[in-house]
């Protein structure tokens, strides 16, 4: 019988890319998409383990079987670690991504090309009946871009610039996102310590 996770994740971004990550182990995904009235989780931590283990357990509990939950962001050097947890809400309540990246952009204005460095973080929560909640983090080093480049991916990627690529996020094809992203980063450990969560 095929394999089957449930993301609880209501981002269209991040369903294709998990979808094109567990596909690699012959997983099919769900997600919280596949399921519309199940209510939002309010992400009230303060850490990204945090936020991640309590959309992983609500919807766990929900279920009674096991989910997966992701937590990520965009960690700006120059801004302290900024937008941090508060990435998607960074310009507002609506999440637009568009007013997201003119945003950070706005605030770097003045900032100089050597101090423009950030981070994407991830981290995902393994949630289980009767188990303790498990975590996999990953990482992805990138510079902020002066202006946006770029239609692939979702959120940050038109301004997250990769130097040993030249280029951004947004102009990686998905396989190329795929083989970098903090996201894939932390799928990988996930998947090679199957043994804690299986
Ligand atoms: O690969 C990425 N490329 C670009 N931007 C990214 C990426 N990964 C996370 N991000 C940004 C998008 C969003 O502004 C925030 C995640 O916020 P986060 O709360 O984890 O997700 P979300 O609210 O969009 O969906 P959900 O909570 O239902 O999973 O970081
Ligand atoms: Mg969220």
């Amino acid at each position: 019988m095929k394999k089957e996770v449930i993301i609880a994740t209501k981002n269209k971004g991040k369903v294709k890319e998990f979808e094109q990550l567990f596909a690699k182990v012959g997983w099919t995904v769900r997600s919280l998409l596949d399921y519309p009235d199940i209510p939002d989780v309010i992400e009230d931590g303060v850490t990204f383990a945090e936020n991640a283990a309590k959309k992983a357990e609500t919807i766990s509990n929900a279920f009674d079987q096991m989910v997966i939950a992701d937590d990520s962001g965009l960690m700006v050097d120059a801004l302290d670690g900024r937008p941090g947890i508060y990435s998607a809400r960074y310009a507002g309540s609506d999440k637009s991504d568009a007013a997201n990246n003119e945003k950070v952009l706005l605030e770097l204005q003045d900032v100089p090309s050597g101090e423009r460095t950030a981070r994407f973080v991830c981290t995902i929560a393994v949630a289980r009946p009767n188990a303790k909640t498990i975590f996999y983090e990953g990482t992805c080093e990138g510079v902020i871009a002066r202006e946006k480049a770029g239609a692939n991916g979702f959120g940050y990627d038109p301004i997250f610039f990769i130097p040993e690529l030249g280029k951004t996020m947004a102009q990686l094809t998905s396989k190329e996102k795929n083989e970098r992203s903090h996201r894939s980063m932390a799928i990988n450990k996930l998947f090679a310590n199957q043994a804690e969560w299986s």
